[in-house]
């Protein structure tokens, strides 16, 4: 027997009727592949949010002044938002990780130091990261992912702050996937129309300037943040470590399809925690042929869509693990 039909064999052998926990029965089957074992066992969850600055917020693609990342990231460090909030109610450990805000932070014990620049270059009139700061971001992602994995962890969440990151994730879209750029271009953080149309256009200039692009470093290099070049780097690696991802808004699911263009492995390791309120995303969703656990009309980003669907998770695992079979409860089965 493969472990995939051990593991359905074990959920078809709990008290219920066949098939009758539905996507909880695909999740627990899921964890259990990821993990390689019919008894899985989720340790010491940690949601990343990573923190940067981008170039291209200064032509006004964002509802936001682009000082909010930094106040934000303080923020975080206070306990004071949502991904806060949810990490603290889920049992979720949160660290915030400074991969390249336009200013410095004091010292803090849930903040990682991993600057790779104070902001990337506007990618509207240069390519966005240097090969080096490229470089740089995917050895520090997987650098702190090995490190997670060396107190415990095997389940990482995806979590991200940056004014005119959904820009960047825009871009990184339609160039990996060859959808047109309008049907991947959404309003952020809240733009009214008029003020999307000035992000289309400016997204629009700036496809124009870089020309075709296939090789997905150099993509990323020329469109990305350097919160999203993290991700990649801790995304590949943490696949690698057989971890557990959490993905959910419309910047880490951009992240992953980068990923996922470098190493296509690395989808096998996802659980896709929530469908964004974002325009794209659910094109993103699709073209990764991905069903989310949540649809709740969530577009803050921060992780929050991974940390609302951890007890999901858990519920699976607790199931899988505790549930009677039909023969340990003497009920009657489909068999008798
Ligand atoms: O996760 C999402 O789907 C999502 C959708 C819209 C906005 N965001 C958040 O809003 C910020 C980017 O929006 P913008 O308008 O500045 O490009 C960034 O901090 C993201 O975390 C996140
Ligand atoms: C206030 C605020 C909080 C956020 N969290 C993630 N992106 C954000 C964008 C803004 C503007």
């Amino acid at each position: 027997m493969t472990l995939e039909e051990t593991i359905r064999r074990k959920i078809d052998l709990k008290t219920k009727p066949l098939g009758a926990l539905g996507q909880l029965e695909t999740l627990a089957l899921r964890i259990g592949l990821i993990q390689q074992t019919e008894s899985p066992q989720l340790k010491h969850p940690t949601l990343l949010v990573f923190a940067a600055d981008h170039g291209i917020a200064a032509e006004g693609v964002s509802a936001y002044p682009a000082e909010v990342t930094y106040q934000m990231v303080l923020n975080f460090l206070g306990g004071g938002a949502a991904i806060n909030v949810f990490c603290r109610e889920n049992g979720l450990d949160l660290r915030v990780v400074d991969a390249g805000v336009n200013a410095d932070f004091p010292e803090h014990s849930s903040l990682i130091a991993a600057k790779a620049g104070y902001g990337t270059a506007s990618f509207l009139h240069d390519s966005a990261l240097t090969v080096e700061q490229l470089e740089f971001c995917l050895a520090k992602g997987a650098e702190l992912v090995q490190g997670l994995q060396q107190t415990g962890c095997n389940v990482v969440g995806f979590g991200e702050m940056g004014i005119g990151n959904t820009s960047s994730a825009s871009m990184l879209m339609s160039v990996c996937t060859g959808i047109p750029l309008d049907q991947c271009v959404g309003k952020g953080t809240g733009l009214t129309t008029d003020q999307l149309s000035r992000k289309q256009s400016v997204l629009q200039q700036a496809l124009t300037r870089h020309g075709l692009l296939t090789d997905p470093y150099k993509i990323l290099q020329t469109y990305g943040g350097f919160e999203i070049a993290q991700m990649v780097g801790a995304m590949l690696t943490a696949r690698s470590l057989h971890m557990v991802l959490l993905v959910d808004g419309f910047i880490s699911t951009a992240a992953l399809l980068v990923a996922s263009r470098m190493q296509p492995e690395v989808l096998e390791n996802v659980i896709f925690c929530h469908h964004s309120a974002e325009q794209g995303h659910g094109l993103l969703l699709d073209f990764l042929q991905a069903e989310p656990l949540l649809r709740m009309n969530l577009r803050l980003g921060e992780g929050t869509g991974c940390a609302l669907a951890y007890p999901l998770l858990k519920n699976a695992v607790a199931f899988l693990n505790q549930m009677s079979t039909f023969a340990e409860a003497g009920v009657s089965s489909l068999d008798d």
